[in-house]
C-alpha cells in the first residue's frame, strides 16, 4: 500500500453546490423549514411525555410572517429549540441530521414520525435568501436564546438572544429575485401544495392556512364513507365521485398509508400519467407516482404516503429499488383484495360499475401475473342472456348467484358461468360482440338461436380477447361476425331443389345471381338457409369475416394509427336462402320479358336489388365508405322507384 487517506471537501466549493443544485426547485425551501418547525414541535411533545419537559405543549403552531418592507420571511415554530451547541452541532455541520439520536432516544414515543433525515433541507434556504438568521431557545432548564447568522458564505456568526419563548425563529432577507415569496397569495399556495397535511397548524397573519387533518394516516375505522368522499373532492374538486376507494395502512415491512380511489375512467385517459399524489410524512413530495405504483393503477387518484420511499434518489432508480417494488406489489394485492371484497359484499355495485372498474381489472391481468391470480374469477361480462329470468326447471345450483349480476336489466356473468349455461350446445365457443348497434343482426340471429353472447365493448376489449385466448386455450373466440355458426342453418332446406329443369337447388341459384349482380371476384357468396321463426325477421345477407382476417385488418390500423378499421376486400357474404326477399329473386330474375337490350326489367330489377342486399350487410358492419353511401342512397331510390312503377301497372 503507497498511502491511506481521508477525501476531504472545500466547504467553500461545495456550499454553492448544495445551495443552487441540490434541489433544482427553489420554492422547496418553505417546505423545509416548514418540516422542520413541525419536527422540532413533535419531538417536544415526545419529550414532554417523557416528562423531561413541563412547558405548555398543547398549542403548538408554526406561524409565517411576511415584512414586505424589509424583505423579510419569518418562519416561527413552537418546538424544542436549540441551544447554542445544538446550533453549532446541528447547523453549521453540513449533512448532519438530529433525527436519528432523536429517534434511538425517544424510540418509544414516537407515534408521529419525524421528517427530516439528510441534515440538509435547511441549506435550502439559501436558494432564495441572501441572509439566514436563527433565533432559537431551548427547552432545556435554564438555556439561554440563541441567534446565528449567515450571509451565504461559509462564515457565520453566533450571539446571545433576549428570547424568552420556547421554539425558534428563522428569518430570511430574501434576494432581490426572489421577492414573490413575500406574496401571501404565493405563500398560502405553496403551503397548501406541501404542507397541507402536517398535523400542526400553520398560520399566516393570524388565519390558519393548512388543513393539517391527513385523511390517511386516520384508522379506517374511524373515518364514514362521507369522510372518504370528502377528502377526495377536497382533492379533486369538481370532479364525478369515485366508485369504489381502498385504504393502505402497513408499518411492516415499510411504512405505507394511503387511499386510492377509482374514479369513472374517459375513455381517452392517459394511462400513462398518473394523478396520485406522493407524500412522505404527509409532506408532498409529487404528483407522479410512476415509479411506484405498479403501472395498471396508474389511473387511480388519491394518496400515497411512505417514509419508506427514497426520495432524494433519482427516479430511474427507484424502479430498480426493492422496496419501492415490494410497495408497488403491495399496492396491486391490496387493490385486488378491495375488487374481491366488493364482488362478494355487494355484486350489484360491482356489475354496475364493471365498465371502469374491469378496465384496471384487464389491464392489470395483462400485466401483473400475481394479480391476475388475484382477480381472474371476479372478470365479469356483459350478457345477451337475460339471467333476471325466472330459473329454468333444469338449471344448476349456479343461477342463484348469477341473479345477483343483473344491474338495469344488464345480465353479467364470469367466464365460467357462460360456459356452464353454453357448453353443451355451443362447446367451447365463446361468442363476443364488440359494436351492439352495429353487430345487432348478428347478435339478434344468434340469440334467436338461443346462442348466448357477450358483449366485448369496451375501448380496453381489443387488447384483452387475445389476451382471453392466451389463457384459455382451450376455449374459442369468435366475433358474431366471424362465422356462421352449425346451429344455425336449417339442414333440411338446404339441398332443396327448386328448379327441376337446371336441377339446381335454391342455393345454387342464388349464389350464381349474386355473382353475376355483384361481378365482384374479391367477395365469395355463399348461400345458407337460416333458421328462424319469423324469417323476414332473419337478415337477408350478412358480411362474414373471418377472425383471422379481421384481427389483422385491426393489426394494421393500430399500425398506421388509424382510427377506423376498413372492411377488407376480401370477404364474404352470406346470404340467407330461407328469406322471403331472396326467394323472390329467383322469380324475378327468371321473368320472362327479354327486352332489345338482352335483359328482362325484372331481371334488372334482380341485379339492383342484389346490389341493394350487399349495401345492407355492408352497413351492418359499417363497410360503407362515402363513396359507397352515396351509391346506396342513389341505388334505394332507383329500386324503390322501379318497385312502386312496377306496383302501380
Ligand atoms: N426549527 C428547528 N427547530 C429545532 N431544530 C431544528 C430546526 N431546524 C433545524 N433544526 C435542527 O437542525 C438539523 C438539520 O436540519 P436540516 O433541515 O438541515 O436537516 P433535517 O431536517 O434533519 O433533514 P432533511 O435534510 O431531510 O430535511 C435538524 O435535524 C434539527 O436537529
Amino acid at each position: 500500500m503507497l498511502e491511506q487517506g481521508t477525501i476531504s471537501i472545500h466547504t467553500e466549493n461545495i456550499f454553492p453546490i448544495i445551495k443552487k443544485w441540490l434541489y433544482s426547485d427553489h420554492e422547496i425551501f418553505l417546505r423545509e423549514l416548514v418540516s422542520n418547525g413541525v419536527d422540532a414541535i413533535q419531538k417536544l411533545r415526545m419529550i414532554a411525555r417523557t416528562g423531561d419537559y413541563g412547558g405548555d405543549i398543547d398549542h403548538p403552531e408554526i406561524t409565517i410572517a411576511i415584512d414586505k418592507e424589509a424583505k423579510q420571511l419569518k418562519i416561527t415554530d413552537t418546538g424544542l429549540g436549540m441551544t447554542a451547541e445544538e446550533v453549532k452541532k446541528y447547523i453549521t455541520q453540513v449533512a448532519f441530521s438530529s433525527a436519528e439520536e432523536f429517534v434511538e432516544k425517544y424510540k418509544n414515543q414516537a407515534d408521529q414520525a419525524i421528517i427530516g433525515h439528510f441534515g440538509l433541507g435547511f441549506y435550502s434556504s439559501f436558494m432564495v435568501a441572501k441572509t439566514v438568521e436563527i433565533d432559537t431557545l431551548s427547552y432545556q432548564t435554564g438555556a439561554t436564546g440563541v441567534k446565528w447568522h449567515c450571509d451565504g458564505s461559509t462564515e457565520y456568526s453566533l450571539s446571545e438572544s433576549d428570547r424568552t419563548v420556547v421554539g425558534t425563529t428563522i428569518t430570511l432577507t430574501m434576494q432581490e429575485e426572489e421577492l414573490d415569496y413575500l406574496e401571501p397569495a404565493r405563500i398560502k399556495e405553496l403551503v397548501r401544495k406541501y404542507c397541507d397535511f402536517l398535523p400542526v397548524p400553520i398560520k399566516l397573519d393570524g388565519e390558519q392556512i393548512n388543513k393539517q387533518k391527513a385523511a390517511w394516516k386516520e384508522s379506517p375505522s374511524a373515518l364514514t364513507k362521507e369522510d372518504y368522499l370528502e377528502f377526495y373532492r377536497y382533492l379533486y374538486p369538481f370532479q364525478e365521485e369515485p366508485l369504489l376507494w381502498v385504504h393502505l395502512n402497513t408499518d411492516y415491512p415499510f411504512v405505507v398509508n394511503g387511499i386510492l380511489y377509482f374514479p369513472k375512467l374517459r375513455p381517452d385517459i392517459d394511462v400513462t400519467k398518473g394523478q396520485i399524489k406522493l407524500f412522505c410524512n404527509q409532506v408532498f413530495v409529487s404528483d407522479n407516482c410512476e415509479e411506484v405504483i405498479p403501472k395498471f393503477l396508474l389511473p387511480l387518484r388519491g394518496v400515497i404516503d411512505s417514509s419508506d420511499i427514497p426520495l432524494n434518489v433519482s427516479r430511474s432508480f427507484l424502479q430498480n429499488d426493492r422496496t419501492v417494488r415490494r410497495i408497488a406489489d403491495y399496492i396491486a394485492k391490496k387493490v385486488g383484495d378491495r375488487l374481491k371484497e366488493l364482488y362478494r359484499d355487494d355484486p350489484q355495485a360491482y356489475a354496475r360499475s364493471w365498465n371502469d372498474l374491469g378496465t384496471f381489472v384487464k389491464f392489470g391481468s395483462i400485466n401483473d401475473d400475481k394479480f391476475k391470480e388475484q382477480v381472474k374469477d371476479i372478470i365479469i361480462f356483459r350478457t345477451s342472456a337475460n339471467l333476471a329470468a325466472p330459473k329454468p326447471e333444469d338449471a344448476g345450483d349456479e343461477w342463484a348467484d348469477e341473479k345477483s349480476l343483473v344491474v338495469d336489466g344488464q345480465s353479467y356473468t364470469t367466464l365460467k358461468d357462460y360456459l356452464s349455461r353454453t357448453s353443451e350446445k355451443q362447446g367451447q365457443r365463446v361468442y363476443y360482440c364488440t359494436d351492439e348497434v352495429n353487430q345487432a343482426t348478428y347478435v339478434n340471429l344468434l340469440q334467436s338461436q338461443g346462442i348466448e353472447v357477450l358483449f366485448m365493448d369496451n375501448y380496453f376489449d381489443t387488447h384483452f380477447v387475445p389476451w382471453l385466448e392466451q389463457e384459455y386455450k382451450d376455449l374459442k373466440f369468435s366475433r358474431v361476425d366471424a362465422e356462421l355458426d352449425e346451429t344455425l342453418i336449417d339442414k333440411d332446406k338446404a339441398a332443396e331443389i327448386v328448379d327441376p329443369g337446371s336441377n339446381k337447388t335454391r342455393s345454387e341459384l342464388i349464389k350464381s345471381l349474386f355473382e353475376k349482380a355483384l361481378n365482384k371476384p374479391n367477395v365469395t357468396i355463399r348461400t345458407e338457409p337460416l333458421k328462424s321463426d319469423n324469417p323476414e325477421g332473419a337478415p337477408p345477407a350478412m358480411i362474414l369475416l373471418p377472425e383471422s382476417t379481421r384481427r389483422m385488418q385491426e393489426m394494421m390500423a393500430m399500425m398506421q394509427q388509424k382510427l377506423s378499421i376498413d372492411l377488407p376486400n376480401e370477404h364474404t357474404l352470406l346470404v340467407n336462402t330461407s328469406h322471403p326477399l331472396v326467394q323472390n329473386l329467383i322469380t324475378l330474375s327468371q321473368g320472362s320479358i327479354v327486352q332489345t337490350s338482352g335483359q328482362s326489367p325484372s331481371a334488372e330489377l334482380a341485379d339492383q336489388l342484389c346490389a341493394y342486399i350487399y349495401d345492407l350487410a355492408l352497413i351492418g358492419q359499417r363497410g360503407l365508405d362515402a363513396e359507397g353511401m352515396k351509391q346506396f342512397s342513389q341505388r334505394a331510390s332507383s329500386v324503390l322507384t322501379r318497385l312502386t312503377t312496377m306496383a302501380s301497372k
